[in-house]
């Protein structure tokens, strides 16, 4: 296994001529929980897309790509073996990562399609030790009673659980996750990012997480990687990232990146989600 899971050389991207990504240079080693960190359209969506191939860097430019050892794109120019690349990199989303009308096992099964021979594949057969793997999955994120209902039925932080457990059934070593937690409720963001740690922590997958708010950043990601207008501002570690630095770096954006105090109590047995004291801020 490589070192680096993630690096990233002077990635530019343009959308019409506006700057997205102005020169992004980062690494991230293997084993590492890193929080992608920055207000509303820092680029934070767009970086993490250049990283599994679905945007291409600016054509011209020096920008390149690797994950877990090979070039994902360089030059604004993608490599032939993505597909087989995307193998091992799950990537996560706000939302819409499940085909609603399937049922949850079979969207989960899915992760182990590049696994199977391309006849089993189009007509979804899957072998009995995949269809195992997957429930042991589901049952990971606690929502195997849910295998059999159609992905719609679920709410939003089972969705996003069910679509930890196809990263797992993938066995991806790397998992990107963009704003997994952004439209959840507190109690239902803080049980998704524990799992994302806990994959993080035993089994060893990179995980690179963005976040709207600095507050999850805090709680699980013992590194952060700010962005702010397509520019990395900030690398390091988590807890150097104090108020007065936050308001230093993102000026009248820093209210963004603190979650809106939440009067609904967590539910029992679970820790109440971290809040960084709002008066640290003025
Ligand atoms: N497909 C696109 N076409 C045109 N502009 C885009 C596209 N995707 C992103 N942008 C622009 O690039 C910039 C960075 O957007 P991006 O979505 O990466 O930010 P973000 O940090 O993920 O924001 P958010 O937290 O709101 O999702 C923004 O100015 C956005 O409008």
């Amino acid at each position: 296994m490589p070192d680096l899971a993630i690096e990233v050389e002077s990635l530019h991207k343009r959308f019409g001529g506006q700057p997205a990504l102005r020169g992004v240079s980062l690494r991230v080693e293997a084993g590492e929980m890193v929080a992608l960190l920055g207000a509303s359209g820092s680029g934070k969506s767009t970086l993490l897309r250049h990283l599994n191939g679905l945007h291409r860097a600016d054509a011209g430019t020096t920008s390149t790509v690797r994950v877990l050892g090979r070039t994902v794109q360089q030059h604004g120019r993608l490599a032939r073996d993505i597909r087989r690349q995307r193998a091992e990199v799950a990537a996560i989303f706000q939302q819409f990562n499940l085909v609603d009308r399937l049922p949850v096992m079979t969207n989960v099964m899915a992760g182990a399609l590049h696994r199977l021979p391309l006849w089993r594949a189009l007509v979804r057969l899957f072998p009995q030790a995949e269809r195992e793997r997957a429930f042991d999955a589901l049952a990971r994120v606690g929502i195997e009673r849910c295998a059999w209902q159609r992905a719609s039925t679920l709410s939003g932080g089972q969705q996003q659980r069910a679509a930890i457990s196809r990263a797992l059934v993938q066995q991806a070593r790397v998992i990107l996750a963009d704003e997994p937690v952004a439209s959840l409720d507190p109690a239902s963001s803080q049980r998704v990012m524990e799992l994302l740690a806990e994959v993080n922590r035993e089994l060893g997958v990179t995980v690179l997480v963005s976040l709207h708010q600095v507050e999850h950043a805090f709680a699980f990601c013992p590194r952060t990687i700010a962005l702010r207008a397509g520019e990395v501002v900030f690398d390091g570690p988590t807890h150097e990232l104090s108020p007065a630095r936050l308001r230093a770096l993102y000026g009248t954006q820093t209210d963004e990146l603190f979650a809106k105090p939440d009067a609904s109590p967590a539910p029992e047995g679970r820790p109440e989600p971290f809040v960084f004291p709002q008066a640290q801020l003025a």
